[in-house]
């Protein structure tokens, strides 16, 4: 569904150079959980912003289902995002003077999606009974859920995470890498960056980045659940 070429991407302020990405290649598919880990600073929310459409390499292609988005236009990009991109960040970015309800309606409003899939929506990351509150009332996990609907209700072809459980406990970790990864299926790919190594084996694929390269790329035929991998 997306193939990375070739990707580098140059930071440059005034004189000095970072070279965030040095010639990254990889795959990613429906239906997978795609796992990229490194430590900070390898470059993995570069990656990300890549994928999303929020960014460009300085050199490479990226390819969305054969066609090259890398050197779309403006609008093209913003095109693609908003129609195939749901994003999840470690801050949850609701708007805070909507409700859980009307964070998510607005979302599937946005897309044509049907009321009725808001309710599907609210009860998929259990929130019926916060669904009238406004994200300050909510706990971190709570906000994190409303967040994982609101990208759901595009019904993205790619779902994209920037370490989702970055700023939960471990428990409430769990239930988030649950619910993300039941989000994976025919039509979607889910996405997940994270510099725990202990999370990754729950994925499809487990894409290494360090130092702006990928050292690995693990096919992971067997993936852990999420209750297997050790949260202590
Ligand atoms: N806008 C920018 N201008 C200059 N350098 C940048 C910029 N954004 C990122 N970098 C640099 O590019 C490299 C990769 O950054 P990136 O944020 O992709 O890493 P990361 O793996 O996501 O790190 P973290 O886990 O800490 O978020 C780092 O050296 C970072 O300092």
């Amino acid at each position: 569904m997306i193939s990375i070429n070739h990707i580098s991407r140059i930071y440059e302020n005034g004189a000095s150079k970072t070279y965030a990405l040095r010639d990254i290649n990889f795959e990613i598919e429906p239906n997978k959980v795609t796992i990229i880990l490194g430590p900070s600073g390898s470059g993995k929310s570069t990656t990300l912003n890549i994928l999303g459409g929020m960014d460009r390499p300085t050199s490479g292609e990226v390819f969305y289902n054969q066609r090259l988005i890398s050197n779309d236009s403006d609008s093209a990009l913003t095109a693609y995002r908003r129609k195939i991109v749901g994003f999840v960040f470690q801050f949850y970015n609701l708007v805070s003077n909507l409700t859980v309800r009307e964070n998510i309606a607005i979302a599937a409003k946005l897309n044509g999606n049907r009321l009725l899939q808001v309710d599907e929506l609210i009860k998929k990351v259990g929130l019926e009974h916060r669904q009238n509150n406004f994200p300050d009332q909510l706990s971190g996990g709570e906000m994190q859920r409303v967040a994982i609907a609101r990208a759901l209700a595009k019904e993205p072809a790619l779902l994209l995470c920037d370490e989702p459980t970055g700023a939960l406990d471990s428990q409430t970790s769990q239930k988030i890498f649950q619910l993300l990864k039941s989000a994976r299926n025919k039509k979607t790919a889910v996405v997940i960056v994270t510099h725990d190594a202990e999370i990754a084996p729950i994925g499809d694929r487990i894409v290494h980045i360090k130092d702006g390269k990928v050292s690995k790329i693990i096919n992971n035929p067997h993936p852990l659940e999420v209750s297997e991998v050790n949260w202590s």
